[in-house]
């Protein structure tokens, strides 16, 4: 007797403008992943992105191993077959380490049997993925604001691709071979869900060039000046409310998605984002509620209400008429999903 289980994980929208590392929508583009326990064979099995499939290295089933671990269990029950079927594109500021994250805490609760809480699951993503506004988005779903305690992270713990270099990946890896596993500390992560109007869908343009996160991070100031912390301050209060209102106020909105805090030191990565930020506004682009980078980026998020294919059709514009050929995008309208990570468990036979 076999017992598969089918982890989902959405796609997020990291930021929104101002709420750097704070604010994250949860969008309908999934991960999932079939872990079969018991199967006949052992076996990492299909990913679509190409990714490592030693399990000591893929991100979700380092993870996986990581939640193991401190659980007192060193390996997979064996033998564990994984498939994972990834629709999340990477390095394009739309989650897909976060989602890698959440699916590899679910994983080993779920074939570990752990029966962790979404709150003790947020504690080991955090420990992986250092910012939290990804990992409780995919994690619990929705508009979701969060904060995060210091913690020490010295130790044996996996690093997120995202937030690590290759350089800093292999010092790493020589530390964890003579360290001790690190287990998290109880309640790091603090989240509220906020309303999000259900009129609001996500236009995302994501251009085809990857842009890893650890690289955009590196382009940040190490300090700031008192007038754009409070800039970003004043919009972030208003952002938390401004899109939970039934009938969305395009131009406070707008105005409240504007940041001062990341995307200016990340222009030179993506270019045609000063050009996209400053063309559209609500008076020219009717529909339109807000512009910013997704993410780390290079993926531009424009919420609208209405006229959904012309927002993406003038912003795709602007990535294909920069210098030498400009730059191909794909378009996709998404829905913010109210629903975060779930894992279904189905006994019997199973592939
Ligand atoms: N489904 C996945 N399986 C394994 N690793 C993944 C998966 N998704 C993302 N990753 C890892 O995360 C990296 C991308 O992370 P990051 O630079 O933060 O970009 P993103 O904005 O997409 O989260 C990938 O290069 C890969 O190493
Ligand atoms: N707050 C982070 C968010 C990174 O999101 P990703 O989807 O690009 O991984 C940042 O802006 O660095």
């Amino acid at each position: 007797m076999s017992v598969t289980f089918d982890i989902n994980v959405p796609a997020t929208s990291a930021n929104i403008g101002p709420g750097f590392d704070v604010m994250g929508l949860s969008l309908s583009l999934y991960l999932t992943v079939r872990a079969t326990v018991q199967a006949t064979q052992a076996e990492f099995g299909e990913n679509s992105s190409g990714l490592s499939l030693d399990p000591t290295k893929n991100l979700i089933t380092r993870t996986a191993l990581y939640v193991l671990s401190c659980h007192g269990a060193r390996d997979f029950p064996h033998p564990t077959h994984v498939v994972v079927n990834n629709r999340i594109p990477l390095g394009r500021g739309l989650g897909s380490s976060g989602a890698a994250v959440v699916a590899g805490v679910l994983l080993a609760d779920a074939v570990g049997e752990l029966q962790l809480t979404k709150q003790r699951m947020l504690d080991y993503c955090l420990m992986i993925e250092h910012h939290p506004d990804n990992v409780a988005a995919a994690l619990v779903g929705g508009f979701v604001a969060s904060y995060l305690i210091e913690v020490d992270r010295s130790g044996n713990i996996p690093e997120s691709e995202g937030d690590a270099s290759q350089q800093r990946q292999r010092e790493l890896e020589a530390q964890r071979q003579n360290s001790e596993i690190k287990l998290p500390p109880a309640n790091i992560g603090h989240y509220v869900q906020l309303g999000c109007s259900s009129k609001i869908k996500a236009v995302t343009i994501i251009p085809q060039f990857e842009l890893a996160t650890s690289k955009a991070r590196a382009a940040l100031p190490g300090s700031y000046e008192i007038k754009d912390v409070v800039f970003n301050l004043q919009r972030l209060a208003v952002l938390t409310t401004a899109l939970g209102r039934e009938t969305p106020d395009p131009w406070l909105i707008y105005r409240a998605m504007e940041d001062k805090v990341h995307q200016p030191y990340r222009k030179h990565l993506i270019p045609g984002l000063p050009e996209i930020l400053a063309t559209l506004n609500p008076d020219n682009t009717p529909g339109l509620l807000g512009i910013c980078l997704s993410g780390a980026g290079p993926t531009i998020l424009a919420l609208a209400v209405d006229n959904f294919d012309q927002i993406a059709d003038k912003i795709r514009k602007v990535f294909a008429s920069q210098p030498d050929g400009g730059i191909d995008t794909h378009y996709k309208l998404l829905d913010i999903v109210s629903e975060g990570a779930s894992c279904v468990k189905t006994p019997g036979p199973a592939l």
